[in-house]
């Protein structure tokens, strides 16, 4: 049987709503709490270079509030190595950065960028943070990946959720291969990036897939239902594909 599937909540459009206005609300951390209580097993928070939704304060008050693991998302730069070793989250998702993009649009280069890598993955891995690397579901990736000696990929899962029919059943495939790759090289596997209640299940039943982290259909889905209902619903769907 397929172990546990935690569901890491992400939280970052929560901060996209309060700073639409530069508010004080909605506030990411009340929302990272209630998903906590709503069975979260982990928050997952992207600290972008132009800070666009989550800020320093957010990290700041997430590395001090929660009781269940934050997982920070970060670009690989000097000025977020250093926020990483501040505080210390229990896991840094390296990602890829491109200011003018709407969203995270591709995975890492981990294979071409490896000599600017290397020092990041080590000196996190040092100060215990649990590295991971946010890479397209390629076996040139994942490869690299295992020479940089990272714990942990995330497979970008953006392309699966914009296909459909045939080409979503493929992708569907590399995934799967992906994922048997890092886990045959002892890498712990996790997925995520437009993950819904209609396309988790095959995600989900991928079996050494031990992680999703989901945040930007919940956050929508909340206003109508509100986070907690949106977040159990996430969770036993993910369940049910187990
Ligand atoms: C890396 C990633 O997938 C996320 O951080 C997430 O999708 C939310 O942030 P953006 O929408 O700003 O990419
Ligand atoms: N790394 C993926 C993530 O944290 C959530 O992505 P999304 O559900 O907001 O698209």
């Amino acid at each position: 049987m397929a172990e546990h599937l935690r569901l890491g909540v992400n939280i970052d459009h929560v901060a996209t709503v309060r700073n639409a206005r530069g508010a004080g609300y909605p506030d990411p951390v009340r929302a990272a709490l209630l998903a906590a209580e709503a069975g979260a097993d982990g928050i997952t928070a992207h600290l972008r270079e132009d800070r666009r939704h989550i800020t320093d304060d957010d990290i700041a008050r997430l590395s001090q509030g929660l009781t269940i693991p934050l997982n920070l998302e970060m670009a690989a730069t000097d000025e977020m190595l250093a926020i990483a070793l501040k505080h210390r989250p229990h896991a840094a998702c390296i990602v890829p950065e491109k200011r003018e993009e709407r969203t995270t649009e591709g995975g890492l280069d981990a294979a071409g960028q490896h000599d600017h890598l290397a020092p990041l993955v080590r000196e996190l891995g040092a100060a215990r943070i649990r590295v991971s690397l946010f890479i397209e579901p390629d076996a040139r990736q994942i490869e690299a990946a295992v020479r940089l000696g990272a714990p942990v990929v995330e497979l970008h899962t953006g392309r699966y959720a914009e296909l459909e029919g045939e080409a979503r059943a493929e992708e569907l495939r590399r995934l799967a291969d992906a994922a048997a790759l890092a886990a045959k090289n002892g890498i712990e596997v996790h997925a995520g990036h437009g993950l819904t209640y209609d396309n988790v299940a095959p995600i989900a039943a991928i079996p050494q897939i031990r992680e999703l982290n989901i945040g930007h259909f919940l956050v929508g889905e909340a206003l109508f239902v509100g986070l907690d209902d949106a977040v159990r619903r996430m969770r036993a769907e993910m369940d049910a594909a187990r």
